[in-house]
């Protein structure tokens, strides 16, 4: 059988996984979620101590899948979306104090957490593209690191078009590189004036105008779709395990923008993982810890800092949190983002600060905690962090954690995707992998486009090979 999908908002039919993963954004805005946690026995959990990313991959993932991908066909996929990694164990562990782990997410293509679902997702959204005959419109919104593993993900699939926003000058040299430097005529980079959060908003403005987006067949690979998450899942099992999970409790703390990957967590957690706590680590743009602190959700200006990929303040998947701690009740999410839409804030009830608040802790690093971090892991350990991991790892080191339970920071890039940040903090510049050694050389391809969504819509419209009637 496969599994359920609801809206967050109660107001969207409820698909298959399949479905749910075509779909991106749910009709009513809301975002999908499975309608019950699979849960792992303690047993089933010890079973995965020294088996491979593969092997635990598969097992976290196929309960999602149901039977809408044969168990076969999955594995495949997986097998092949991680041999684009240059680890052997995908996400490996390094011990950078006592008790004190980092979690490496940028062995995939792109460097940064994003390849780890993106390369499946690509796999799994062609796989059920072919089988139905079918074609999509991508449409995906950047703060850095999205639009790159997307790209590198897409480019060349026949049966995808990708279009993906990025604030223009507000990305690193290198992530806007590994946008815009793809040949392929799949893909297009758009650089538009404005925030991360008027891409994301023009996105979902996209997919909320329902006749656009049923004549482009638009799909989407930013976290709002359920199987990016999912994907992101499996890691939290394959780092706590290796560290004795589940007869240990391990703590992890994320560095956190759109929510997606500290959900990921969450979920990990409902499924019976023994994580203690899960720590949200923002930068100066700390909607998120200010929620924790105050219960208030409130949107304010973006501020630029040296983590631009966290530079976020409307936070997608909150949304999943909070239709998952108040109960599910979708009328309390519609209130909330209802009020959102309107004022740019809203106020969490009790029951549901109080049920975030005991699995959660939150903190925030400022730029000089930053800087002062990359220096001291590299001065301290001889390791090189990059400013998102580094946020993190200021966190861990700030808020209160039992010191016998191991606490893994999750890193999220590879410091040669910031190098002017991380050399203007520990006077080292990291280089780049070989695979990217050309990427400053290259020419660029990119569209600059005003913040308006007519315009986005039109130039997708354009160019997009599925309202050319091109048969895939
Ligand atoms: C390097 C890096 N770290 C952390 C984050 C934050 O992750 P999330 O948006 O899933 O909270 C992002 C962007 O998503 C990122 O690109
Ligand atoms: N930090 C992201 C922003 C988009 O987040 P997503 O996880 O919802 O795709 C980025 O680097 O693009």
């Amino acid at each position: 059988m496969s599994a359920a999908y609801v809206s967050t908002r109660g107001e969207a039919p409820k698909l298959g996984f399949t479905d749910a993963m075509l779909a991106g954004l749910a009709r009513d805005g809301g975002l999908y979620v499975p309608e019950v946690w699979p849960t792992f026995s303690f047993a089933e959990m010890s079973d995965f101590a020294g088996r491979s990313y593969a092997d635990i991959a598969e097992a976290v993932i196929a309960p999602y899948a149901g039977d809408s991908i044969s168990r076969e066909d999955l594995r495949a996929m997986i097998d092949e979306a991680y041999e684009t990694f240059r680890h052997p164990a995908v996400t490996p562990l390094v011990q950078t104090g006592p008790n004190r782990f980092i979690l490496e997410l940028s062995h995939g293509p792109t460097l940064a957490f994003k390849d780890v679902a993106m390369q499946l997702l690509a796999r799994m959204m062609d796989h059920a593209l072919a089988e139905r005959g079918q074609r999509t419109t991508i449409v995906g919104a950047t703060s850095g690191d999205t639009g790159g593993a997307a790209i590198d993900a897409f480019r060349g699939r026949d049966r995808a078009d990708v279009f993906i926003l990025m604030p223009w000058g507000k990305v690193s040299e290198v992530q806007r590189r590994q946008m815009t430097t793809a040949t392929e005529d799949n893909v297009h980079a758009i650089a538009i004036d404005g925030s991360f959060d008027d891409a994301q908003a023009l996105v979902k403005a996209m997919f909320n105008d329902h006749a656009f987006r049923d004549r482009l067949a638009l799909g989407g690979v930013n976290s709002i779709n359920w199987a990016r998450v999912l994907a992101q899942v499996v890691y939290y099992f394959v780092a706590a395990v290796a560290l004795g999970a589940p007869r240990r409790t391990i703590d992890f703390v994320v560095p956190t923008g759109n929510f997606g990957d500290v959900f990921a967590g969450y979920v990990a957690k409902r499924m019976g993982l023994t994580i203690g706590k899960l720590v949200i680590a923002t930068n100066i743009n700390d909607i998120l810890a200010r929620t924790l602190e105050t219960g208030r959700y409130e949107v304010r200006g973006v501020q630029p800092t040296t983590s631009p990929s966290m530079d976020i303040q409307v936070s997608s998947n909150f949304e999943r949190l909070i239709f998952d701690a108040c109960g599910r009740d979708s009328g309390i999410v519609r209130g909330a983002m209802g009020s959102l839409a309107q004022s740019g804030s809203f106020e969490l009830n009790r029951r549901t600060l109080g049920a975030i608040r005991r699995e959660f802790l939150a903190g925030r690093a400022d730029e000089a905690e930053v800087a002062d971090t990359i220096d001291r892991v590299r001065r301290e350990t001889g390791y090189l962090i990059d400013p998102h991991t580094a946020v993190a790892y200021a966190v861990a080191d700030s808020v209160e954690l039992d010191p016998a339970t191991p606490t893994v920071v999750l890193s999220t890039a590879h410091p040669g995707k910031f190098p002017d940040a991380v050399e203007a903090a520990s006077s080292v510049r990291p280089d780049l992998p070989p695979h990217l050694s050309e990427l400053l050389e290259l020419p660029e391809k990119l569209v600059r486009l005003p913040n308006d969504l007519v315009a986005v819509q039109a130039f997708i419209e354009a160019n997009a090979r599925i309202v050319r009637g091109e048969a895939a």
